[in-house]
């Protein structure tokens, strides 16, 4: 595992918040910056999602083989699918000298939070209540109806971890999305840009780029 560089960034929020959105258009901004942390899980595909792109798709034995292996920094069991982070992951992106950014929900965030060796900054995307929360992911058409209830049930768990204070580094209020990134990618740049004068790292793709964008 790599030690220094780039803090990881951690996203979590109750699924249905606007994680994958928010982080597609990180993405799409930044594209030499950050690097995806390529999850595993035992959930099955949805339409459009790639094998080793958006999670590397498990069976049951598979992942139990991994975890006994120690090949995960965390791994949670989420809606009745089993959800891990592996150190290849994480070090496949530290390894171009991306900023690693994982999607994870609460359970797998206590689990690193404290990890001096990860260091990350964690943010919460928080919806504008549970009822827009239900809207879009019913919108979203991913779900049947009990994976939909177990969602929205673990969101309130969720929800109320997130906007506690002191459990993340920032929350992230996803009420338009044009405001919700603005303020997420802010707080990147910002953080990004204290590492740079600690002289933690150099982001200057990502500067140059978010200046080009102020004028
Ligand atoms: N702990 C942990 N959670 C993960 C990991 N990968 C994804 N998750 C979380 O698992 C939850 C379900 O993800 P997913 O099945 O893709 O559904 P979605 O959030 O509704 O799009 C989300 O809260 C993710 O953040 C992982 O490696 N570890
Ligand atoms: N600010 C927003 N306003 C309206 N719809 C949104 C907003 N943010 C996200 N969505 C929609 O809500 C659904 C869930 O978002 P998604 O990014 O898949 O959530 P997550 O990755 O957290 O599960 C998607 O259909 C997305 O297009």
């Amino acid at each position: 595992m790599v030690k220094q560089g780039p803090r990881p960034l951690v996203i979590c929020g109750p699924s249905g918040s606007g994680k994958s959105t928010l982080l597609k258009k990180l993405f799409k901004e930044f594209p030499d910056t950050f690097g995806f942390s390529v999850s595993h899980t035992t959930r099955k595909p949805r339409p459009g999602e790639e094998n080793g792109i958006h999670y590397h798709f498990v069976s049951v034995e598979e992942m139990q083989a991994a975890i006994e292996k120690g090949e995960f920094i965390e791994t949670a069991v989420f809606s009745g699918n089993m959800y891990g982070t592996s150190k290849k992951a994480v070090e496949n992106v530290q390894h171009n000298g991306k900023v690693c950014v994982l999607d994870i929900e609460i359970e797998g965030v206590k689990q690193i939070r404290n990890s001096e060796r990860l260091n990350p900054l964690l943010v919460f995307v928080n919806p504008p209540s549970i009822e827009e929360l239900e809207r879009r992911l019913r919108g979203r058409q991913t779900e049947t109806e009990e994976s939909l209830q177990k969602r929205l049930n673990t969101a309130r768990i969720e929800i109320d971890y997130g906007t506690t204070p002191g459990n993340f580094d920032v929350v992230v209020q996803n009420n338009t999305l044009t405001q919700a990134y603005d303020d997420l990618r802010d707080f990147i740049v910002r953080e990004l840009e204290t590492q740079q004068n600690q002289d933690v790292f150099c982001v200057t793709s990502l500067v140059s780029n978010y200046k080009s964008f102020e004028v």
